[in-house]
């Protein structure tokens, strides 16, 4: 446990380290040093003070996002995949658009100073813009989380057919079929969106474009699963027994979504994570347990509950099964 005076020392620095990344994004540096480059020839290629210049690189070598040596910098090895362009894992659609929802004046939004439109995440076209960031999210960190936790589970190697409900994006679908090409997946998103995961993927993946709170789910099902968006459930209860009533005999319903413990205080990653959003009046965490109890209530005979840490903090996944 990081001591009081070490956290308070440390946030000095920390949105330093963002800004830093932030300029090399604007800059498009790690495109620039994938095969390194002389501190002397990027500065004049970029239309920048040498000097300083090389205080940012410096700054991103101690973030070891860049490797030095003499007057050369590269793109470290470790940090390519995430931050090159054209890589599959690339995180930069996610890196350039999250924090225009995540960051703000806190002090201004809390006064109430300047014209604040809160995000509309009941907008079908705001997820449609969120298109390309969410697929960076899931290619270049949340696929391979959400393949462990599946295949965690023991029905996994006997399911064969999947739901993703809000998928977000067509990479868990075609992970989970490039694992056994016998699967068969189905997504379903709100149109546009839906319509963009169609355009990215051929006939071994059903798309249902459609809003999951009138949408007909179709079915039957192996295996439901439904990460970070439950939130726009209208009746919760009403929707998870929709899910169950999709099922197969033996099913399992899969929600991955975070619990917020200690009054909503917790965990740190959420609550932050979604301040500038709360503040702006759009709250829509779920609170531990909350989902484990509509399941119960849907008509799920068993519900099991864990939290699972992750590079985005820490989620609670419950797993439902039987008829209750
Ligand atoms: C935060 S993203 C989560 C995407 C993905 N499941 C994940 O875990 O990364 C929320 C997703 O839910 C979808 N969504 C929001 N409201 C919906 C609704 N009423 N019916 C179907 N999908 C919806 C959005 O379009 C978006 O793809």
């Amino acid at each position: 446990m990081i001591s009081v005076p070490a956290m308070l020392f440390d946030l000095i620095q920390a949105p330093l380290r963002w800004q830093v990344l932030n300029a090399g994004l604007q800059l498009d540096l790690f495109d620039r040093l994938t095969d390194g480059c002389d501190v002397a020839e990027l500065a004049a290629s970029l239309g920048l003070d040498q000097r300083r210049l090389m205080v940012v690189l410096d700054a991103l070598c101690a973030m070891e996002l860049l490797d030095k040596q003499g007057c050369r910098y590269q793109l470290a090895a470790s940090a390519a995949p995430y931050l090159r362009s054209d890589s599959d894992r690339s995180l930069r659609p996610m890196l350039q658009t999250l924090p225009l929802l995540r960051h703000a004046d806190v002090l201004a939004v809390l006064r109430g100073e300047g014209a604040e439109t809160p995000p509309d995440l009941s907008d079908p076209a705001f997820w449609d813009r969120s298109a390309a960031s969410l697929r960076s999210f899931h290619r270049g960190m949340g696929v391979d989380l959400m393949i462990g936790l599946l295949e965690s589970l023991p029905e996994w190697p006997s399911v064969r057919r999947v739901l993703d409900l809000g998928a977000g994006s067509e990479t868990l679908a075609l992970r989970i079929i490039d694992q056994r090409p016998q699967r068969t997946v189905t997504v379903l998103d709100l149109p546009p969106l839906a319509a963009r995961i169609a355009g990215a993927v051929d006939d071994r993946v059903r798309v249902i474009s459609g809003d999951f709170n009138e949408t007909d789910l179709g079915g039957p099902h192996d295996l439901i699963w439904a990460s970070m968006t439950l939130y726009f459930a209208r009746d919760l209860t009403a929707v998870l027994r929709k899910a169950r009533q999709a099922l197969a005999a033996g099913g399992v319903f899969v929600s991955l979504h975070e619990g917020l413990t200690r009054q909503k205080t917790a965990p740190e990653s959420h609550v932050i994570g979604r301040l500038v959003p709360a503040l702006r009046g759009v709250n829509v965490s779920f609170e531990h347990g909350q989902i484990a109890t509509a399941l119960r209530q849907a008509g799920f005979a068993e519900v099991e509950s864990r939290q699972v840490a992750t590079p985005f903090g820490l989620i609670e996944l419950d797993v439902a099964r039987g008829e209750g």
